[in-house]
């Protein structure tokens, strides 16, 4: 892949989410669509924005038992996508059931911990240790559960990619150098820069707001781009 900048289309809005990938079109790898674009538009919507010929990450994070998670795989059947994100929380059945019921071509990543979350969030949810040790507990079980992959942030995803030297690594919480800290809401806590992100063994980068919100998109898709 040798844009590795994918761009995350979180509306709801099919015609928003259309004119922003054409935009930036030439300026990222792929596009990647949420919960919020796939609970308005569903799997019509993924097709239409399948035509504008970018490979497609359904970032969905699939988390339920196992039989759910393997039939929800099987019903996106004829989408395709080139990702698909389940939870690695689900645990290890799951993680394998989710992989056995994806198509070939579909890379199945397990979302280690939010990039949301610092090491507070993580002990009031109950989990000891903090994000770095968690990303790696869920990194492991990842690997040993047989999919492509898994998310983690930029902090963490060096350590991941030495315990899994084949493993993907989609890396969000991506902001460029030189922005204001706390912009965009200041809900992600785990954050590093695009170029940092890659040096420390990124396979893709997720990046939204910081190109979606911009004055002009498709100028801050091409600034990014530049630093990669
Ligand atoms: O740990 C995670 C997992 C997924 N995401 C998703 O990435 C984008 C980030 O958007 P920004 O606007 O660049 O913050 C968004 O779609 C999240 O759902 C994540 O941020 N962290």
């Amino acid at each position: 892949m040798s844009n590795r900048l994918f761009v995350a289309l979180d509306t709801p809005d099919l015609a928003k989410a259309r004119a922003l990938a054409t935009k930036v079109r030439h300026h990222v790898g792929g596009i990647k669509l949420g919960l919020e674009f796939f609970m308005a538009n569903g799997r019509s919507g993924v097709r239409d924005m399948a035509e504008l010929g970018l490979p497609i990450f359904l970032d969905l994070k699939l988390h339920d038992i196992p039989n759910t998670v393997a039939k929800a795989i099987m019903a996106l059947r004829g989408l395709d996508p080139a990702i698909l994100t389940v939870h690695a929380a689900g645990g290890r059945a799951m993680l394998e059931d989710a992989k056995a019921a994806a198509p070939l071509g579909t890379k199945v990543i397990a979302v280690t911990t939010l990039t949301s979350l610092d090491g507070s969030d993580l002990a009031s949810i109950g989990c000891s240790g903090d994000p770095h040790e968690q990303v790696l507990r869920l990194t492991q079980l990842a690997k040993d559960a047989g999919v492509d992959g898994v998310v983690c942030s930029g902090e963490e995803v060096a350590a991941a990619h030495k315990l899994w030297p084949k493993g993907f690594f989609v890396v969000p919480g991506v902001r460029p150098a030189g922005g204001v800290p706390g912009a965009f809401g200041g809900d992600q806590k785990r954050v590093v820069t695009p170029r940092a992100a890659l040096d420390a063994g990124a396979s893709i980068l997720v990046i939204g707001r910081p190109i979606t919100q911009a004055a002009d998109p498709d100028v801050a898709a091409r600034e990014i781009e530049a630093t990669l």
